[in-house]
């Protein structure tokens, strides 16, 4: 019987051994997206213990915690912070299958060289160890971020936002990590919902544009996106938790805009136009800043009345949508390419039923010039589990190219998630090993090593283009 999340976790055979450990184990990590504070990250925050640290935030373990019966008094309630843990190591051995078990335990052995099992009888011990290491040196958050490896991280951020934190943190010289912007305008694109009035007011302030016309509002957006630019920002990104797409004149949605902003609220149909023309109009614009977009697709979110109402979004109460993707999305890509305004783009759905849809639009848009420009987002949100990342590389290798994908991601807002990316590169180099050894393909390490360490490492790097990269010293150079 294997050793429980021994060296070999997760591979196999040899070949995914030696893959694993000679190839992705020690590629530096790319986190192209996540919900990081760049706060915390400039102030070097220390978490007062393990539940400040893992239980603060992270709406995955709040979901299994109330699937377990746990009152939400030990999750987001007034409980003190060593019974929401002990809340959580009582939950933890309910989670077997779920990869919250998995990555729990890899986050004690990485960050605390803690290897026993979390649950109510070791609770206690590893309340002590964990606040102990975490309250002494080397645990700030930037110290988290530096030992996993971490170059970039690119946060998620307002447009509105003034970005003080990324700035001051360009402005040091001896935090090797870069933290740039991620541009996500979702608020600008919502106009039928509540807010929307009172964002424009703050994109105007923001902007120092007055906005009365649709085309002020556009160059309030404009203005906003060079200034994230300034600020080292490559990436946006959207949720579009439903695509739509329905032509539009700049005239039509001047008056749409116009309506609303005297407080009306407007048609189905006026509300796809304005989102259709705004989105494709923002896709020109990265485009010309050389950013890369992000689509975040069918997710269904705060589906709980009554939580929305008490604790707002991202809080554990989401799922995935099952709206029809492929004519909206075709049509949004193809009004940028037909412009040549396509930018670099990445797409992800909530839906795994959208894997072969997503794998096979994306090389409707390739340009043959940048390796990969169109991605197929590493598996997202529900789908971030061992099944959901197979079903995603192999929705991707069956129709497109595996060796360019810029794999993973955390999406978190855990700074103990960066063994997300070990989780990751296992089984990256399983499913690669098992083809090896299935007489599927060539046992070349040389092939094989270098699309592992590119999907590990270089294709983001690569793909993104971060400018501080560029003259970073690598520990090997890519094998292809
Ligand atoms: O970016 C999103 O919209 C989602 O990733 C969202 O933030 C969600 O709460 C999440 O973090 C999933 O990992």
């Amino acid at each position: 019987m294997e050793k429980f999340m021994g060296e070999n976790f997760l591979l196999k055979n040899d070949t995914a051994v030696t893959l694993f450990h000679d190839y992705a184990k020690e590629m530096p990590i790319i986190d192209y997206h996540c919900h990081l504070s760049p706060q915390e990250i400039y102030e070097n925050k220390k978490f007062k213990n393990i539940t400040e640290a893992w239980l603060y935030g992270d709406h995955y373990k709040w979901r299994v915690m109330r699937a377990n019966g746990i009152s939400e008094e030990l999750i987001t309630g007034d409980a003190n912070d060593y019974e929401k843990f002990l809340a959580w190591a009582k939950t933890v051995p309910m989670t077997i299958g779920n990869p919250l078990y998995n990555w729990t335990h890899l986050e004690l052995q990485r960050f605390f060289e803690i290897d026993e099992i979390l649950n109510e009888q070791s609770a206690p011990g590893i309340w002590e160890k964990t606040n102990s290491l975490l309250n002494g040196e080397g645990f700030g958050v930037r110290d988290l971020i530096t030992k996993s490896k971490v170059k970039v991280v690119c946060t998620t951020d307002d447009p509105v936002d003034n970005l003080q934190y990324h700035l001051q943190l360009r402005e040091e010289q001896d935090f090797p990590v870069v933290v740039v912007p991620g541009f996500r305008p979702d608020k600008g694109l919502e106009i039928n919902r509540d807010g929307f009035l009172e964002w424009v007011e703050k994109l105007s302030e923001a902007a120092n544009i007055e906005i009365v016309t649709y085309e002020d509002f556009l160059a309030a957006l404009d203005e906003r996106a060079q200034f994230f630019h300034s600020a080292g920002g490559v990436v946006s990104d959207h949720a579009l938790d439903s695509i739509v797409y329905e032509e539009a004149t700049l005239e039509e949605v001047t008056k749409i805009f116009a309506e609303r902003l005297i407080g009306k609220k407007i048609s189905i149909t006026s509300e796809k136009k304005f989102k259709t023309y705004t989105l494709v109009y923002l896709g020109k614009l990265y485009s010309e800043l050389g950013w890369t977009m992000q689509f975040h697709i069918n997710a269904h979110r705060n589906n709980n009345t009554k939580m929305f109402k008490k604790l707002g979004p991202d809080t554990g109460y989401d799922s995935v949508n099952d709206d029809p993707i492929a004519k909206p999305l075709v049509h949004i890509l193809d009004a940028l390419d037909k412009e040549n305004q396509l930018p670099k783009t990445i797409l992800y759905s909530l839906n795994p039923n959208d894997n072969t849809i997503i794998a096979s639009i994306i090389n409707s848009f390739q340009d043959g010039q940048t390796p990969g420009k169109i991605q197929f987002g590493t598996a997202w949100w529900f789908n971030d589990t061992k099944d959901g990342m197979l079903e995603q590389m192999k929705a991707l290798s069956n129709v497109g190219l595996l060796s360019r994908f810029i794999g993973m991601l955390t999406d978190s807002r855990s700074f103990l998630s960066y063994t997300r990316h070990e989780y990751f590169r296992r089984i990256v180099c399983n499913m690669i090993g098992e083809w090896v050894e299935n007489g599927e393909v060539p046992n070349d390490l040389v092939l094989l090593g270098g699309i592992v360490q590119r999907i590990a490492y270089y294709n983001a790097k690569e793909y993104f283009q971060f400018p501080e990269l560029v003259h970073v010293h690598e520990i090997s150079e890519p094998l292809l």
